[in-house]
């Protein structure tokens, strides 16, 4: 059995993350790191701790959706018990994706802005396209909920790396504004919408004077997340220390 510590326990995320562990037979939770949580205090047979400098219990395995501001005290823990850890928050600084990057030289790490099989499949699509549709204009609409804290999200940004491996003079415009705003050759424009309850959606535009072609990945619900992180999480416990991503599992 799997023993998973979930960072961002009283979360959305971390909230199906507990519903998709309890579907499985072969993983379980056995602690919570909440910022709303008093350390010692227990749901059912899940362990609590306020931060994961309190936290006694060890695991197989970390898995966090919750917010850059647990991660320094994460990192500790990871590396001072030797425990794989899947990242799926997003929004980290420059200094942050360093510090990941020291860590996975210690202990397993899988860093992915989104952890669903859908999205990394349509990350590889997005690579042909922008191979195929040269000249085309892309633009990148990312819609989330309005409770989302960061924007771009993190799946725009590997959509915009993505296309930047395959076209690197090709450069990233946020959410245009202003009298002299024209497109650019090689811009990759960024609209971001935050509205109401939609969970994710991503839609990358090829457009020519004559045509459009659209590649989507529109999510029904955030278990697809919590699943690929759990499937990312029983990767990591067989791998040696390094850094990660859902490529390495989905083999593509
Ligand atoms: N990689 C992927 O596939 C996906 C990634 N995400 C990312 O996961 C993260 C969580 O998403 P979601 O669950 O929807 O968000 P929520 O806002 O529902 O949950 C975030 C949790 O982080 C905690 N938190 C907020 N601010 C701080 C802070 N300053 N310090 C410490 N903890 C804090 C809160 O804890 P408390 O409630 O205890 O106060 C909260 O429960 C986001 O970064 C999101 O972008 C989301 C979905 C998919
Ligand atoms: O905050 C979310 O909800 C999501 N965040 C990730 C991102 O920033 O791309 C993944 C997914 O889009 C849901």
């Amino acid at each position: 059995m799997l023993k998973l510590i979930v960072c961002g326990y009283n979360g959305a995320m971390g909230k199906m993350l507990k519903e998709c562990i309890e579907k499985t037979s072969d993983t379980v939770l056995v602690a919570g790191v909440a910022r709303s949580a008093q350390t010692g205090t227990c749901d059912g047979d899940v362990k609590l701790f306020h931060t994961f400098d309190d936290c006694d219990v060890e695991a197989d395995a970390v898995i966090d959706f919750s917010h850059p501001g647990n991660l320094d005290a994460m990192l500790r823990y990871v590396k001072r018990t030797k425990t794989p850890v899947v990242i799926a928050t997003t929004g980290f600084d420059e200094e942050q994706n360093k510090a990941i990057e020291e860590t996975s030289k210690e202990v397993p790490v899988l860093l992915s802005h989104n952890t669903a099989v859908g999205v990394n499949v349509v990350i590889e699509l997005v690579k042909e396209a922008a191979k195929l549709l040269e000249g085309f204009d892309i633009e990148i609409i990312e819609k989330h909920h309005n409770r989302k804290e960061d924007a771009p999200s993190g799946t725009a940004k590997m959509l915009i790396s993505a296309i930047k491996e395959v076209l690197p003079e090709s450069h990233e415009v946020y959410g245009r504004s202003g009298r002299s705003c024209k497109r650019q050759p090689g811009d990759i424009g960024v609209s971001s919408v935050r509205a109401g309850n939609i969970i994710s959606d991503h839609d990358v535009l090829f457009c020519s004077d004559s045509e459009t072609v659209t590649i989507a990945h529109h999510s029904q619900s955030n278990a697809i997340f919590a699943d690929g992180s759990i499937q990312a999480a029983k990767f990591l416990i067989e791998s040696p220390a390094g850094l990660y991503e859902m490529k390495d599992i989905l083999k593509f």
